[in-house]
């Protein structure tokens, strides 16, 4: 299974986080007044270092601009793209026919995927695999808002990809996603907030001690 954690904003980060078993890192682009959001020098210096450590960079985005979003991965070399936000099966259509790996977000709000009914046209659009987030008190993102595991485990039912997890995931409510983990489609887990401390900051045993606890009983891929 794969562990992405998302919002490295240094090199110091993806230092961390390589060494504690991250196998994806997210890098914002994209993603206005985000706390991780950066800019274009800085998105290609981490996406290169993600790379020289062995890990995947991906972009993580809100944008619809499908011409900016070529742009930057062009620039940086980054081949895996992250809709963060409400974009159509015809953006995903048109990344993937710059042969991109694309993981498109389903957001799940009061119980409820509101992408449900979009995802056959994802799928036909070519989407690679599709990343669960928790929506609360108006944001789409790095909430800390747990996801429900019952809502998570019937919507990995109701899709034909692989499935990330992610919204409010820790070390701690691993147990709690077991029906989840078993299943055929669970391919792993996104954190953001559950990976830093206090202050803020990545924690090196908090990826490890995710790593550790999410992978109980999960066939290596
Ligand atoms: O954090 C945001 O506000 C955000 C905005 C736009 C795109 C992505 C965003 N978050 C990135 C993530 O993919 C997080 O890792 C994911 O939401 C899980 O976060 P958390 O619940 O804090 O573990």
């Amino acid at each position: 299974m794969l562990i992405k954690i998302c919002g490295a904003t240094r090199v110091a980060d993806i230092d961390l986080l390589a060494e504690a078993g991250a196998d994806l890192i997210g890098l914002w682009s994209g993603v206005p007044d985000g706390h991780a959001q950066l800019d274009d020098d800085a998105f290609d210096r981490l996406a290169r270092a993600t790379r020289k450590r062995g890990r995947t960079p991906v972009l993580v985005t809100l944008s619809r601009d499908v011409r900016g979003l070529l742009a930057r991965v062009a620039g940086s070399g980054v081949s895996w793209v992250q809709l963060h936000g409400y974009q159509t099966p015809a953006t995903v259509r048109a990344l993937k026919a710059r042969g991109l790996t694309v993981v498109k977000v389903l957001h799940i709000r009061d119980g409820q995927c509101l992408e449900r009914p979009l995802i056959n046209a994802y799928q036909r659009a070519g989407a690679d695999l599709f990343l669960l987030d928790s929506m609360a008190g108006g944001r789409i993102g790095s909430t800390a808002h747990r996801l429900d595991p019952e809502v998570a485990a019937s919507v990995v039912e109701a899709v034909d990809r692989p499935v990330l997890l992610a919204g409010g995931l820790t070390a701690r409510n691993a147990g709690q996603f077991r029906a989840v983990t078993r299943a055929h489609r669970f391919a792993g887990i996104d954190v953001d907030s559950g990976a830093r401390d206090e202050r803020g900051r990545f924690d090196a045993d908090a990826v490890r001690a995710i790593r550790r606890e999410w992978t109980v009983g999960v066939p290596a891929a």
